[in-house]
């Protein structure tokens, strides 16, 4: 990672601020309630789903304590993940990802057309990972790949496939919390994840020379339902407060976890929660590690607005898309620089439609 590659550079506007605002104002949200329901000293689970409501809604992201998720599942995985990155380029690459191979090293990944300042290590809670072969849409073809584990350290493997079982819970837990926010039953979002897409990212963001030129993320939304994310206690991860579209750093709480509402929450709950934008700003001295983990619906999904959540005076603000399609489609700007921006869900929006055929019918009328 070259000091003056201009492939890191991010245009003027989008570059970070010198000066942080670190906000005090994310929720952090207790779900002891969960682990212990009937202890008069906790708040009751009503209250719970009303204060997960009010964050999904003002800022699409929350830190939860009392989570479940045991302390050194976690430790592990922050342990061997470090000795996994510190290790020379040339043996990193043995498991290097590819647009055949879906999961595994990465240390050359572009976020809006600009590269980001990382290296990452993916990889899958599944046996196999089943994704679309393109974005065409007459394509079906949908290979299997699997997960690459590297041969050091030999406890990454199982540190990894733990720590995914444990944060799966929580995501299960999460869901059924927001199903109940949005007055729907708890286990509304059940059939979406019967076969669940996990994917899990170790992410390493090594001191950077440039820090006010490039970026550890560009600026982003997720593109899964729900991302359940462990960060250290360096701190960087910024998120584009609603209210007025300010960067603001989120705090880092010893042993929290941040969730964030994806874009396919966005869609189901017809924009009733919305997938924030958030970037990784990096530092010159310190290196910095996160783990988030993906919650996603399989690939085959149809993603469209809950039919509990439209109705006439409020219609469906979105077609419906396929999600394999979506993320091949995404996944084509992961490994180069394109042109083009890449694919959003607001692609779908009914209104953009609208915008789109206005256009093309005034072209016609030319
Ligand atoms: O490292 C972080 O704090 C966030 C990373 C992130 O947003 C992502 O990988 O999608
Ligand atoms: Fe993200």
């Amino acid at each position: 990672m070259g000091e003056a590659d201009e492939a890191f550079v991010q245009a003027l506007e989008h570059r970070p601020k010198l000066s942080v605002t670190e906000d005090e104002g994310i929720p952090l949200i207790d779900l002891s309630p969960l682990s212990f329901p009937n202890d008069a000293n906790t708040k009751n689970i009503d209250d719970l789903v009303v204060e997960i409501g009010n964050a999904c809604k003002k800022w699409g992201f929350f830190q939860v304590i009392n989570h479940g998720v045991p302390l050194e599942k976690r430790q592990k995985v922050e342990d061997a993940m470090r000795k996994f990155f510190a290790q020379p380029l040339e043996e990193k690459r043995k498991v290097r990802k590819d647009e055949k191979k879906a999961v595994g090293y990465y240390d050359n990944e572009h976020t809006k057309n600009v590269r980001d300042w990382k290296e990452v290590f993916d990889f899958v809670a599944d046996k196999r990972i089943l994704m679309a072969a393109s974005h065409e849409p007459e394509d079906k073809e949908v290979p299997e790949t699997f997960n690459q584990w590297p041969d050091y350290p030999p406890e990454l493997r199982e540190s990894c496939e733990e720590y995914a079982r444990e944060v799966e819970k929580l995501a299960y837990k999460l869901m059924e919390l927001i199903a109940l926010s949005l007055g729907l039953p708890a286990r509304r979002f059940s059939s979406f994840f019967e076969d669940p897409t996990r994917s899990v990212r170790l992410n390493h963001y090594p001191p950077c020379p440039a820090p006010h030129l490039a970026l550890g993320v560009g600026r982003h939304k997720d593109p899964g339902a729900l991302t359940i994310l462990a960060q250290d206690d360096v701190g960087g991860l910024e998120v584009k407060r609603k209210s007025d579209g300010e960067w603001v750093r989120i705090k880092p709480t010893p042993g929290a976890y941040i969730i964030n509402v994806g874009d396919i929450l966005q869609v189901w709950s017809n924009d009733v929660y919305e997938s924030v934008e958030h970037r990784v700003t990096v530092n010159s001295e310190k290196e910095r590690f996160s783990i988030p983990f993906f919650f996603s619906p399989p690939h085959y999904t149809m993603v469209r607005p809950l039919d509990e959540l439209t109705n006439e005076q409020n219609p469906a603000k979105y077609r419906a898309y396929n999600l394999g399609k979506f993320l091949a489609t995404r996944r084509q700007s992961n490994f180069k620089k394109l042109d083009v921006e890449n694919i959003q869900i607001s692609h779908f929006k009914v209104q953009e439609l609208a915008n789109e055929l206005d256009g093309a019918l005034s072209i016609n009328k030319k």
